[in-house]
């Protein structure tokens, strides 16, 4: 069976005192998407940026490749393959595409001709980014911009990617050229936690879903057990009762 390579049990965090997520448990597995659903506030950025390490854990455990990272600075986590693309295309716009890319891969201190080849391969994965190289970041359009900041956290070499909505404000045909690009790093072998609003792109790629609403999971469910997606948005939305969190298996179980 293969390990979960991200393990979040039970996890309680929030901002200060402030709770917002109570008790929220997903894992996510090498070549697999893992999509975090639910409603506006329902504490999936925040679970996110707490396997990043900028929200402190307050209860239960987040495992990385078999070791709990709990207590890890935000920065090693980087190190250790943890990326994180943050809600809203965070791109340097007055920089080249080129040097936004080389800056996400500053990090590991490699050598220019290293660098110069993972460019090369976030330039195969994401071609319209190569034709615009020598321009400016802010004059991308939003699902350019998307890509590059794909594209950047992809440059630190992760074994984990979260990646917070990337689909928002996009029209729908980028959307789905945004998802592709998701499925071909999954192919890679990536691990990918994907934070969702868009239910049917997510579903599209993902593996398994885990709906949070109001901190807590209200269904975990690997996604091809899933066959009425309009049930499945109405949980998102929090219009379906549930007798508490469904844990079906997860991908790795079934395997
Ligand atoms: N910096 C903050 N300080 C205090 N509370 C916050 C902070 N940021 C978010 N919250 C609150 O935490 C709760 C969960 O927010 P979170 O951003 O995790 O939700 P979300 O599911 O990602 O929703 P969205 O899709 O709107 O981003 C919300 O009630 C929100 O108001």
């Amino acid at each position: 069976m293969t390990a979960p390579l991200l393990d979040v049990d039970g996890l309680a965090t929030g901002y200060g005192d402030i709770r917002v997520v109570w008790d929220v448990s997903f894992q996510v597995f090498p070549g697999k998407v893992t999509a975090l659903l639910g409603r506006n506030g329902s504490g999936k950025t925040t679970s996110l940026r707490a396997v990043a390490g900028l929200n402190p854990v307050r209860g239960g455990r987040i495992g990385y490749d078999g070791q709990r990272i709990d207590r890890m600075a935000a920065h090693k986590r980087v190190k250790a393959g943890i990326s994180y693309v943050q809600e809203g295309k965070r791109v340097f716009r007055q920089q080249t595409v080129d040097d936004n890319l080389r800056l996400g891969g500053y990090s590991l201190g490699v050598r220019r001709s290293a660098l110069d080849a993972d460019c090369d391969r976030v330039y195969e994965l994401f071609p319209v980014l190569r034709e615009k190289r020598r321009h400016p970041a802010g004059s991308l359009s939003g699902g350019q911009q998307q890509m590059l900041a794909i594209g950047q956290a992809i440059m630190a070499r992760p074994r984990l990617l979260m990646l917070d909505e990337p689909s928002g404000g996009l029209a729908p045909s980028i959307v789905a050229e945004v998802m592709s690009r998701v499925a071909a790093l999954k192919e890679s072998g990536l691990a990918i936690l994907l934070v969702e609003q868009a239910v049917e792109a997510a579903v599209e790629v993902a593996d398994h879903v885990t709906v949070l609403d109001i901190g807590k999971v209200t269904l975990s469910s690997p996604v091809d057990r899933i066959d009425d997606l309009d049930r499945l948005k109405d949980v998102c939305m929090g219009r379906v009762p549930t007798a508490g969190p469904a844990q079906d298996p997860a991908p790795a179980e079934r395997s």
